[in-house]
């Protein structure tokens, strides 16, 4: 006889008190029972009935949301957004809690993550706590900054617009969406319909007015003609085999970043916030202080950016080496950097390329992975070129942490680490940590 089914707890409701805050924009509880709950829509210290969004009674941890607050904590505001709570849009996971609180939740879970997978306490790793707004900024009570110049909407079963769920496919249909930068609200994605699309990504670049449009159809579905509010520079359709049809307008935007502008093709990555481009330059070149003649690498280099910046300080006598996986990225970097002699952009997987450059030394490292971090093969390949400074940008401060101890294995330690609220009214945060070799004898 096949076995029973765990029942669902999905809708059960339990009155706790949160506890504090995890990794994924959320809180931990427990139930009398001693139940563990990642609480959404609350926050530390609130006591609130919890409805169970996932799990069963067999679950290691229950999911739920606060769909009500019985005791409110000091932080709470009302949500500026009326698509933020719980059912609604996935996009934000702290609208209801003030800017100043947001920075320091964050600052709470890279904390917790650099102790727990790293070892280390904010001390250890030269970090002084805090988690920085970006320049510009709006940061007081009830400001909502609109810094996301990439969105993707995606389209429901009736052609409207919106934005996914947290955790699952339904889409929230939205009028417009708070943190969307003026250049993706104006081209009023939303206020159309878009039969038989399955998504819809809007783009304006910062810096040169461009934007692009690019259209995801459901399968079998034909492309449309698009007429937006706004005239779009760039407009592109992908079809859904993977090749990409061209309409009209250039196949690529154009992105203004540290006095140079970057051609960022189809696909290719961009940091989304406005400002992050050349903060994020600054921080690492203060961090790594290239010098004329140094040997560089920039390991998942994207479009160019920190390859630039640095071959620009290494001088004619140094030299930058870029890889990138994304061949079109690769391209776009190659075409950004045509002025910069000593650059060179290899294809392929970092953990691949690495090892097979021929290089046995390098001076500097700037390291920017995805979302899931270099790992330990690649922090050893690091380590082996035995670089006197390494910068590592993560949007990730779990795979940042992890990353942190395999390079202690390989005797690299954080000199110090800054992050920064690129993202706000969500859980993601941007860190830079800068290592160096343990000295000798230490
Ligand atoms: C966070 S982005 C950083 C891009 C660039 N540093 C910038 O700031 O614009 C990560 C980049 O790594 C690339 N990538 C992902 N996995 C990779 C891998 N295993 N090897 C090389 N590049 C990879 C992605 O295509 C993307 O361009």
């Amino acid at each position: 006889m096949p076995a029973a089914a765990t029942p669902s707890l999905v809708g059960e409701e339990y009155e706790v008190t949160v506890g504090p805050v995890a990794h994924g924009g959320h809180c931990i509880a427990r139930t009398d029972e001693g139940r563990v709950l990642f609480v959404r829509h609350t926050l530390p210290g609130e006591r609130v009935i919890a409805s169970v969004t996932e799990g069963d009674a067999d679950s290691r941890f229950l999911r739920a949301d606060a769909v009500e607050v019985l005791e409110a904590s000091k932080d709470r505001v009302e949500a500026p957004c009326p698509f933020s709570g719980p059912g609604q849009c996935g996009g934000c996971d702290w609208q209801h809690a003030a800017p100043g609180a947001q920075r320091r939740l964050k600052g709470a879970v890279v904390a917790e993550q650099l102790q727990r997978l790293a070892g280390l306490t904010p001390e250890q790793a030269g970090w002084d706590g805090t988690v920085e707004p970006a320049p510009g900024d709006k940061v007081a009570k009830g400001e909502v900054p609109a810094w996301r110049t990439r969105v993707q909407y995606a389209i429901d079963e009736e052609g409207r617009a919106g934005l996914r769920k947290h955790r699952s496919h339904d889409v929230q249909p939205i009028d417009r969406c708070l943190i969307a930068a003026p250049g993706v609200s104006e081209l009023g994605v939303e206020k159309r319909s878009w039969p038989g699309m399955e998504s819809v990504e809007a783009i304006a670049a910062t810096g040169s007015g461009d934007r692009q449009v690019i259209l995801t159809p459901r399968p079998g579905e034909r492309l449309p003609i698009v007429e937006l509010d706004k005239p779009v520079s760039v407009e592109r359709v992908h079809e859904r085999d993977g090749s990409v049809h061209r309409v009209h307008g250039r196949p690529f935007v154009r992105e203004r970043a540290i006095d140079r502008t970057w051609r960022v093709g189809d696909g290719g990555f961009w940091q989304v916030h406005p400002k992050a481009a050349d903060l994020l330059v600054e921080t690492v070149m203060t961090g790594l202080m290239p010098k004329k003649g140094d040997m560089a690498l920039d390991l998942y280099c994207g479009v160019g950016l920190f390859s630039a910046a640095l071959a620009e300080r290494v001088g004619e006598k140094g030299a930058v080496l870029g890889i990138e996986s994304g061949k079109r990225a690769v391209e776009d970097a190659r075409h950004n950097l045509r002025d910069l002699e000593r650059v060179r952009i290899e294809h392929g997987k970092v953990d691949r390329v690495l090892p097979r450059t021929g290089i046995t030394e390098a001076d500097l490292v700037v390291l920017d992975p995805p979302r899931s971090g270099a790992g330990r093969e690649t922090v050893k390949s690091i380590a082996a070129l035995s670089p006197r400074r390494v910068a590592y940008v993560a949007c990730d401060p779990a795979a940042l942490a992890r990353d942190l101890a395999y390079f202690a294995e390989v005797g690299y330690e954080p000199r110090w680490t800054r992050v920064f609220d690129l993202f706000p009214m969500t859980q993601h945060v941007e860190c830079v940590a800068v290592l160096r070799p343990v000295a000798k004898g230490a």
